[in-house]
């Protein structure tokens, strides 16, 4: 990728942006006056073929709903990856700053779902899963932009996906985010039956996963299931309990989340089919 390398001289690293779900990040300047983000390796958390295998799925995605990736610096250690910058940060930080004025903004919120599933339509159509789709790993930009971040588990869905099925469980094991004492705390809550019990990732566990999203973000960023155990969760998904409607969702809303939680994944409806439905209801709204 040396299209894709970046000369660190041209770097200039600035605050840290907080080492929360994405890992180490900090915020940068690129030759001078670009807003950059720069994500270091952290030393001995996790491969670095995993860490270069995230630039490399990154390198083959572009979208206006994916967070994009400038490039790499690989020549020293620790490793950077760089992206543009995201001025709002997470999306679930930002719902829950912002729940004043964005709770009784229905349009604002749908268009910020209508965004995501835009990106997620994107990659669905480039045959990768992202596996890991919630608000806390997604990033808002200025003029309310949301883009899909953090697909660094991304994969397509030819190349064995279940060796990453595999290095997925174990990436929840090793990555200290996902980890708790006493056995790994993957990520249950925005987790479909057939990821729960035998961790069948595809598109359509991801449509699942943005159903919870779309739940975050009608409720301005709370927590699904609130203080419910993650096997009181397990427990409820397999028997077809799903979340309830938010106060701020309407009905035909909470109709498309209920379908992304249909406990068959034939039965959901793919990205492609959710963005259509999504933009009509909101046409609808005007
Ligand atoms: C303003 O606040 C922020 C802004 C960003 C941010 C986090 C915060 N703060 S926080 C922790 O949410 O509170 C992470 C990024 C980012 N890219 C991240 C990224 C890189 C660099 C490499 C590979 C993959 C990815 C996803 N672009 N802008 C921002």
């Amino acid at each position: 990728h040396d299209k894709w390398e970046i000369d660190p001289q041209e770097l200039m690293l600035l605050d840290e942006l907080g080492s929360g779900q994405f890992g180490v990040v900090r915020r940068g300047k690129w030759r001078g006056s670009i807003d950059v983000a720069v994500k270091m390796m952290k030393e001995g958390t996790m491969s670095e073929d995993d860490f270069i295998e995230e630039a490399k799925v990154m390198t083959k995605l572009q979208h206006t709903n994916l967070v994009q990736l400038y490039g790499v610096c690989s020549k020293h250690r620790p490793i950077y990856i760089v992206t543009e910058y995201m001025r709002h940060g997470s999306l679930l930080n930002y719902l829950r700053r912002h729940e004043a004025s964005l709770g009784g903004n229905v349009g604002l919120l749908l268009d910020m779902c209508i965004q995501v599933c835009k990106g997620m339509a994107y990659l669905e159509r480039h045959n990768y899963i992202h596996r890991d789709l919630a608000a806390r790993n997604c990033l808002v930009g200025s003029e309310n932009v949301v883009k899909v971040a953090d697909f660094g588990l991304a994969s397509s869905i030819s190349v064995g996906s279940l060796i990453v099925n595999l290095m997925t469980a174990c990436r929840y094991v090793l990555d200290d985010q996902y980890t708790s004492s006493g056995g790994t705390k993957f990520p249950i809550k925005w987790a479909p039956p057939e990821v729960l019990n035998y961790t069948r990732f595809s598109s359509k566990s991801d449509v699942w996963a943005y159903g919870v999203l779309m739940w975050e973000v009608f409720t301005c960023g709370k927590m699904p299931y609130g203080r419910l155990k993650n096997t009181e969760v397990v427990d409820r998904v397999q028997r077809g309990i799903v979340l309830e409607r938010p106060k701020a969702c309407f009905k035909e809303v909470y109709e498309v989340m209920r379908k992304c939680w249909s406990h068959s994944p034939e039965e959901r409806p793919s990205f492609r089919a959710l963005k259509e439905q999504l933009t009509s209801v909101s046409q609808g709204l005007l």
